[in-house]
């Protein structure tokens, strides 16, 4: 396979020779990682082996002690906290394994919300806020407070606020964990589904092989590294 042309697009997020520790602890050692445009990438391991930190670290929600975040070409753990922060509401979506909705506020407001805070006019933000919970088969439930929801509904709400400002990268971390195992394989499903018609990356932390099968490919993180036969090795 050597002599074969990689046609492949080029990374669009990386992490390069990333350290994090917690105190005394080390979280990450030296971890690399790249992933693709449009590639839904689960990243598997130990309980306590440092997903969640690369995941972190990744999103710009924690800077590493060493080594570089790159995304879209730039250097992500070099920005300010405003300028990551802008970057996390306008290029992310996140999926966290309980939901964390704001449960005093109605479906519908939970997944405009992040359009709202964006600016977006509440003339647009509710229509497309309605036609993402049409796709998630939510329309039903638009006007329930997300505190009376199920575990599953609660979750199909997560994406869809997740995807409604059409980010290029969604952090998934466990977005099943919570769930038994038919509501599990109905979030990933849709998950996935709406993420290949849009494009966008996933990246998704998971204990759960069922989860990994829906990626296109998964990395394992052992004791703070990372297995990834393609970090570092895609010219730009
Ligand atoms: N807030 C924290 N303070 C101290 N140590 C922490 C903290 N968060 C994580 N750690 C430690 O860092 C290491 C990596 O943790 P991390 O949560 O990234 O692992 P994980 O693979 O996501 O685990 P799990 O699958 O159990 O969620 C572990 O040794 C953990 O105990």
């Amino acid at each position: 396979m050597s002599d074969t042309v990689d046609a492949r697009p080029g990374p669009l997020l990386e992490a390069r020779s990333v350290e994090r520790s917690y105190g005394r602890t080390p979280a990450l050692r030296e971890a690399s990682l790249s992933v693709r445009a449009g590639e839904i990438l689960a990243i598997m391991g130990p309980s306590g082996s440092g997903k969640s930190t690369l995941l972190h670290c990744l999103a710009g929600i924690f800077t590493p002690d060493a080594g570089e975040i790159w995304f879209d070409g730039r250097r992500l753990d070099l920005l300010n906290d405003a300028r990551r922060s802008e970057l996390r509401r306008t290029a992310f979506g996140f999926v966290f394994q309980f939901g964390q909705l704001v449960p005093e506020l109605t479906v519908a407001d939970n997944v405009a919300l992040p359009l709202l805070l964006g600016r977006v006019g509440r003339r647009q933000a509710y229509p497309r806020a309605g036609e993402m919970l049409r796709r998630l088969r939510l329309e039903e439930l638009g006007e329930r407070r997300t505190g009376e929801l199920s575990g599953g509904q609660a979750q199909r709400v997560a994406i869809a606020r997740a995807l409604v400002t059409r980010p290029k990268v969604i952090f998934a971390d466990e977005p099943t964990g919570a769930l038994d195992s038919l509501a599990g394989e109905e979030v990933m499903e849709l998950l996935v589904g709406l993420a290949r018609q849009e494009g966008t990356t996933v990246i998704v932390v998971t204990h759960d092989a069922r989860v990994a099968a829906c990626a296109d490919r998964e990395v394992v993180v052992r004791d703070g590294r990372v297995t990834d036969p393609y970090a570092g090795q895609v010219l730009r």
